[in-house]
């Protein structure tokens, strides 16, 4: 039929959904040879690179006509969480069209192989129009994001490829809004994953006494519920939001002597140990955390230790808090604005990304990069069951990116990119 139909659009929306790509097991091979047969539908050229055997990135190219000025990277992940597929109403890579409320169900339908194909047909479409490009775009697919993008992103960002590239703007996953504005973001919180660890002398279930490992490990549990529960009601007053706050969460326990009837239950454990999914906002202070862990919450004193499983700065190459500027300080922001309102669309206030994004690692090189999905009226289903998009925003948010293209490429500011980011 007519590639252009809405049907067609909807179909090869749900072919990619279809390509089961979740961790930790995804069929990377399956979802390039996808995407380079759609850049051969649209004339582009592609390759598929591997940085790391086995974890292609596809990287598609749509020639600018004044190939000197800085590019747009159109850049999203083609991996995705796990799903249990009995707990969702039609299985995750289904990709399920529910007739009566044109829902698309599928795991990645908001995260993020919305965004991907998005990117592609608005390219398609402006293509047709006969619209030439004054900068060259570039689609990029990459792989890992889901497991910390270090055999995808981290490694496209640091790569020659990349460098040749001359990237002067990025364009990244955001989060669906229930309300009708669409979120930007321009930051995110960066994570440590922190595991503090308890000695002390073990002894009879039955005696009281100081200084156990268990008692050592409790003391910091409620130093760090404490603080949690400080920065949860910055949170609940509304006087932070949600990416403005450091968030702790513990990810595991772990104490103990097995038996095989379960655990020794008159015998005080000698060691005892707990992890933490850690978020820190860029516009925090990580040394007066690092005080706080080395103090309170992992004191030697209490005979702890800690280690970091994750620890990403919140610092760039130059020191700076990895910030991409907003409102008129940015001309792309403006861009943004502009093309999101031509489209009839509203944009809400920045935001900082509660969780992380691929975008670090080019905001890590100063380079600006603005967190977007197209997704208004929809409810936050990352990583949950269940994941839906309607098919009526997935078809407004190409006519959304149409323009935010059209915009991007065609203004004259030279903008700046990796090894010329004075200007911004
Ligand atoms: C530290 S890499 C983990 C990346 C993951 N990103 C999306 O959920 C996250 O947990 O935020
Ligand atoms: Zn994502
Ligand atoms: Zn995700």
């Amino acid at each position: 039929g007519d590639s252009s139909s809405p049907s067609q659009i909807i179909s090869r929306f749900q072919q990619y959904l279809q390509i089961n790509t979740a961790q930790p097991t995804p069929d990377y091979h399956l979802a390039a040879e996808f995407l380079i047969s759609q850049a051969d539908s649209i004339s582009l050229p592609s390759r598929s690179i591997e940085f790391v055997h086995g974890k292609p990135l596809v990287l598609i190219h749509w020639p600018g006509s004044d190939p000197d000025l800085p590019s747009i990277l159109l850049y999203s992940h083609t991996d995705v969480v796990p799903a249990e597929p009995h707990k969702w109403d039609h299985p995750p890579f289904s990709a399920h069209l529910d007739p009566s409320s044109g829902r698309i169900f599928a795991r990645g339908s908001q995260d993020m192989k919305c965004v991907g194909m998005q990117y592609l047909e608005a390219v398609r479409r402006l293509k047709a129009s006969g619209f030439r490009p004054r900068r060259s775009v570039y689609l990029a697919f990459s792989p890992d994001e889901e497991i910390d993008g270090h055999d995808g992103a981290e490694k496209f960002a640091y790569s020659d490829v990349f460098d040749a590239l001359n990237v002067g703007v990025v364009l990244d996953e955001g989060l669906a809004s229930p309300g009708d504005s669409y979120r930007p973001f321009y930051a995110e919180r960066s994570p440590w994953w922190l595991v503090i660890k308890a000695v002390g002398a073990p002894g009879h279930g039955a005696k009281l006494y100081d200084n156990s490992a268990v008692e050592n490990l409790f003391k910091s549990i409620e130093s760090i519920r404490r603080f949690r529960a400080s920065q949860f009601d910055l949170v609940k007053t509304g006087l932070r939001a949600e990416g403005e706050v450091i968030s702790i969460n513990t990810a595991f326990l772990k104490a103990g002597t097995p038996s095989p009837t379960g655990f020794v239950m008159n015998l005080q454990p000698s060691e005892a140990e707990a992890g933490f999914d850690i978020r820190i906002p860029p516009t925090a202070d990580p040394e007066s955390l690092e005080r706080r862990i080395n103090e309170e919450w992992a004191p030697v004193s209490r005979n702890m230790t800690f280690q970091f499983k994750q620890k990403a700065s919140v610092y760039d190459k130059e020191g700076k808090p990895k910030l991409t500027k907003t409102g008129s300080s940015n001309p792309w922001w403006i861009l943004l604005e502009e093309a999101v309102a031509k489209a009839d669309g509203k944009l809400g206030k920045p935001e900082i990304f509660p969780a992380a994004t691929d975008s670090r690692y080019f905001r890590e090189w100063g380079l600006p990069a603005i967190g977007f999905s197209p997704m208004a009226n929809t409810p936050v289903l990352v990583h949950d069951h269940n994941e839906f998009l309607s098919q009526a925003e997935y078809l407004k948010g190409i006519e959304v990116y149409e323009l935010i293209i059209r915009a991007f490429t065609s203004s004259e500011h030279t903008g700046a990119s990796k090894d010329h980011k004075d200007e911004l």
